[in-house]
């Protein structure tokens, strides 16, 4: 472990929860921006907060750093309460909580490892001592060989590697994320979120990530919430928000990354009975982990024809959804296809007919 960013110094000893959020509200004019949050971030975790534009994130940075006063409720940084806080009272807990951002917002006039010591400059530290500890934060972020250059001769993936390594130099409890992979390319975004959750599970750094991009919350978070129009709509472990998403929202932020029932069947799916049920079967965790639909075709043969589907891993967790189609030649035959496939933990759902399968 590296020696200067150990988990007992970026968070509080034996405090379980590091933020902690009670109905807060802030309203703009007639916008209520934050209507009700409650959520808490535990010590270690990585929550993921996933909201469309416009959705409130933003203001719960705001609120949560300080920039911003909530109209009512409460935000608890370890243990203490920051509503109603004076600006000289806030400066020692915004420094309790690291930042990334979208563009970096590095220094261009200094270098890297001066971009990196300077929250130790602003805390007093001796230049020695800040040098040293910016040499082993950027260890840790694999840019030691940078130290001496200067932000714009590096990638966009480097540049945030100096930002998640200024972030963390000052030794703070929560690491925020402000949609800090949205300017990077694919490739690149595996590769900081890769090393955000290596940090996380080296260090025990808890790190809160304001995304819009439900592929960021499935490849580190453990925990997400859906923000939508100022409230929380839904919170779990990420793994079972993916295998059953409640609300329309989450949903329709999962549409780019779950199987989808391919669109030329979708659009001729008809209420109306036809030759062919389409069904879609979600299944996670254990239930996802049989061999469901080898023992479907040997209890009832040539019951159901695969259309399209997949397994994925969460969490190291099965997420499956396929949709599958049951011809209605025996009209008895769909309802023991759904019974079979319930009776093991199956979530089946009837979507319509395809009159036109030849
Ligand atoms: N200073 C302000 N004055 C007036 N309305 C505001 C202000 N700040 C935010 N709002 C409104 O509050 C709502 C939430 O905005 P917020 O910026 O928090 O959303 P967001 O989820 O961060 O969106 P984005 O992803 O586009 O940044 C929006 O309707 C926005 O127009």
């Amino acid at each position: 472990m590296n020696s200067f960013v150990s988990a007992s110094t970026i968070a509080g000893e034996g405090l379980e929860e590091v933020v902690s959020l009670a109905n807060v509200k802030r309203r703009f004019g007639a916008t209520p921006a934050l209507d009700g949050v409650s959520l808490t971030v535990r010590k270690g975790e990585i929550l993921g907060i996933i909201g469309r534009s416009g959705a409130g994130k933003s203001t719960l940075i705001r609120c949560l750093n300080g920039l911003e006063q909530a109209d009512s409720g409460e935000i608890h940084i370890e243990g203490r309460n920051i509503t109603g806080l004076t600006e000289k009272e806030l400066q020692p807990l915004r420094r309790r909580i690291g930042m990334i951002f979208q563009h970096f917002n590095l220094l261009s006039a200094k270098t890297v490892e001066e971009n990196v010591a300077l929250p130790l400059k602003i805390e007093g530290l001796g230049k020695a001592e800040r040098l040293k500890r910016a040499a082993e934060l950027l260890d840790l972020v694999g840019l030691s060989d940078k130290a001496k250059a200067y932000p714009s001769s590096l990638s966009g993936g480097q540049k945030q590697r100096v930002g998640i390594a200024r972030a963390l130099s000052a030794r703070p409890a929560l690491l925020l994320s402000d949609e800090a992979t949205s300017a990077l390319d694919p490739e690149t975004t595996r590769s900081i979120l890769a090393l955000l959750k290596d940090i996380n599970r080296k260090l025990g750094l808890t790190i809160l990530l304001i995304t819009h991009e439900m592929e960021v919350v499935r490849s580190v978070a453990d925990r997400v919430a859906v923000i939508d129009a100022g409230r929380i709509v839904e919170e779990g472990p990420v793994w079972s928000v993916f295998a059953d998403p409640r609300a329309a929202i989450t949903q329709s932020l999962l549409g780019g990354i779950r199987p989808q029932l391919p669109e030329y069947i979708s659009a001729r799916l008809s209420p109306i009975s036809g030759p062919e049920q389409i069904l879609s079967v979600d299944m996670a965790g254990p239930a996802a982990q049989g061999a469901l639909f080898a023992d479907l075709s040997q209890a009832l043969p040539h019951s159901f024809r695969l259309v399209h589907g997949g397994i994925d891993h969460i969490q190291d967790q099965p997420v499956a959804r396929f949709f599958i189609a049951v011809p209605t030649r025996d009209s008895t035959l769909p309802e023991k296809v759904q019974q079979f496939l319930k009776a093991r933990g199956a979530r089946v759902e009837v979507l319509g007919y395809d009159a036109d399968h030849a």
